[in-house]
């Protein structure tokens, strides 16, 4: 018998080699600036990219940041952002993304739980990790990207063009790092919606699946240009083949950007491809709808991070050509994408999410499995002990394939409550509830600690979920939006919803308003047994995608007004 040898082959940088070989002198990325009014761009083909970032590597390793490393990369978009990316996974050097809009106390923990040995950013990320003390104790290494004479000398830092000068003068070829499949690559931080932010461990092998998905599921062919608006999927282009056009705005805060740089980016580029999360989503529909303007040369929308309004995405759609589809993709930091619903078949499933019956999030990407599994706060250790639901029950939502991360960054007990063994692979447990429809569709009823059990002292008299409820009273022509959550009354937990009002109503009489929406809670049965209302001035939400409601925090305000 013949004993075959497996080497490690896994780096994504293979696909920037390819590209380089293949379409040398296309472009690969372009860097939209704005100063004063006027636009500019910086460009960069695949062979330069590839050449660059070849010297990146060569230049880190040879300053004695060695393979295996962690570096934190704080550095927005920018050629150097894609340079030195692609440069720190040629060397196997693991870079830790973490999202800016997260606030500091988010970062410091971030750093404080990933032990980074490097850190590499813009200036002002340095000046907040000197004031601050971000990495305090493990950085050894800190590199500065960009910035003018003042800024980088209060970085106190190693520059790019060091690292780029040392990796020059080596004439080498430098040999790609290749890891294992499995081998961790990178470091994602989740956005910490639901509590502090965990540190997702990625390998290659993840990513060559999502490379993969967006293939086959979306069909991304290389040549094609895309408006890159989220500074990790604008990583994929490259890969794709596909151009990256990175437009001037704080990707963090996408809700702040300034459409007509957007708009702009894509004519000059003739983009055939965009993606943008759902407060993009609406912010460039309701821009598009004032002046009237038309997108003519995308095909193809991806949006993705939390779910898009019904309303927003007709608004967009507006400026597409007809059959351009908005691509609707359900997912999670941990696992992504799981699931993804084309806009017309999304607009066909809103008279259920109306009636309750959650939001469609449409079927599995290719590789990936999704299972529905009875409701447990408890860690589960082996798939062996499951029996998924059948179709059409809710439970927690879990899924299987290639793009679906195994493990949190030292974080045992995350890990354990989110993943459950399936023979040499972990299954990952979403932390969202929803159901399998009969035609296999997924439908996302919220969050699993976000339902609300109505009780009698200990008894638990209703469950709510948090979509299926909301959904109901938001068909309430004065409601911009609802949440659920559970108040103690006297010993009782009881479900309140907390409502805003459209921002240019005024509610003269919430009385009247309340009895109305206790009308509606009566039509449904899963809606039976709500009373109780509470306006709510402008809900706290999420920076980066403006829809994830902080429950939590809404459910504390709720129970304090209650005692007033
Ligand atoms: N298309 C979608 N429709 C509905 N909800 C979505 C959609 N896409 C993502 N979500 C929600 O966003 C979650 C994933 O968000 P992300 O990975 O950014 O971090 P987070 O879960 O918000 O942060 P944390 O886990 O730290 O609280 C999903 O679990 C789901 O609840």
């Amino acid at each position: 018998m013949t004993q075959t040898t497996v080497h490690a082959n896994a780096n994504i940088c293979q696909h920037l080699h390819s590209a380089a070989q293949s379409m040398p002198t296309k472009l690969a990325v372009a860097v939209q600036q704005s100063k004063n009014g006027k636009l500019t761009y910086q460009e960069i083909d695949f062979k330069t990219l590839h050449q660059q970032s070849d010297i990146i590597a060569k230049g880190l390793l040879q300053y004695g940041i060695s393979r295996g490393k962690k570096a934190v990369l704080m550095v927005t978009p920018s050629i150097e952002f894609f340079s030195l990316t692609f440069g720190l996974f040629k060397a196997g050097i693991i870079p830790i993304l973490v999202d800016p809009g997260m606030g500091i106390k988010n970062l410091k923990q971030c750093f404080a739980e990933s032990q980074p040995d490097v850190f590499i950013g813009i200036p002002k990320a340095h000046i907040a990790r000197r004031i601050l003390g971000w990495g305090k104790g493990s950085v050894k290494q800190v590199i500065n990207v960009g910035g003018s004479g003042l800024q980088r000398w209060l970085t106190n830092a190693t520059h790019l063009e060091t690292i780029i000068e040392i990796g020059s003068r080596n004439t080498h070829i430098h040999d790609m790092a290749m890891l294992e499949n499995d081998d961790m690559a990178a470091i994602l931080f989740t956005s910490g919606s639901t509590g502090t932010p965990k540190g997702v461990v990625y390998s290659h092998g993840m990513f060559e699946a999502q490379i993969s998905a967006l293939k086959n599921d979306y069909g991304i062919k290389p040549g094609e240009r895309d408006l890159a608006t989220f500074p990790l999927f604008s990583l994929f282009g490259p890969a794709l083949g596909m151009a990256s056009i990175v437009p001037d705005m704080d990707a963090s805060k996408p809700i702040t950007a300034n459409p007509a740089n957007l708009f702009a980016a894509i004519e000059q580029y003739q983009c055939s491809n965009m993606f943008v999360n759902p407060a993009l989503l609406e912010r460039l529909g309701q821009a598009g709808e004032q002046t009237q303007h038309k997108l003519s040369s995308i095909q193809r929308v991806i949006s993705a991070g939390a779910p898009a309004t019904i309303s927003a995405i007709k608004r967009f759609s507006k400026m597409l050509n007809p059959n351009v589809q908005v691509l609707n993709s359900y997912g999670a930091t941990e696992s992504l994408p799981v699931s993804m619903i084309g806009s017309d078949a999304l607009f066909n499933t809103s008279d259920l999410t109306d009636q309750g019956k959650g939001i469609c999030v449409g079927k599995p990407i290719s590789s990936v499995e999704i299972s529905i599994i009875a409701i447990t706060d408890d860690p589960i250790e082996n798939w062996d002990s499951i029996t998924p639901l059948a179709a059409n029950h809710i439970g927690e939502i879990v899924v299987k394939g290639p793009m679906v991360s195994q493990s949190y960054y030292r974080r045992m007990q995350a890990t354990q409550y989110a993943k459950i063994n399936d023979i040499n692979v972990y299954r990952h447990r979403m932390g969202d509830v929803g159901y399998l429809d009969d035609d296999g569709q997924l439908w996302m009823c919220g969050r699993k600690g976000h339902i609300v059990d109505a009780k009698r002292g200990e008894q638990r008299l209703k469950r709510y979920f948090t979509i299926p409820c909301e959904r109901v009273f938001n068909t309430h022509p004065q409601v911009k939006r609802s949440a659920l959550v559970g108040v103690d009354v006297a010993g009782h937990t009881v479900p309140v919803i907390c409502i805003e009002l459209h921002k240019d109503l005024v509610c003269s009489n919430a009385n009247v308003l309340y009895q109305e929406l206790t009308k509606l809670a009566e039509q449904h049965p899963h809606t039976q047994g709500i009373n109780r209302f509470l306006i709510h001035p402008d809900f706290p939400v999420d920076v980066r995608h403006n829809a994830k409601i902080f429950r939590e925090k809404l459910a504390v305000w709720a129970q304090a007004k209650w005692r007033e």
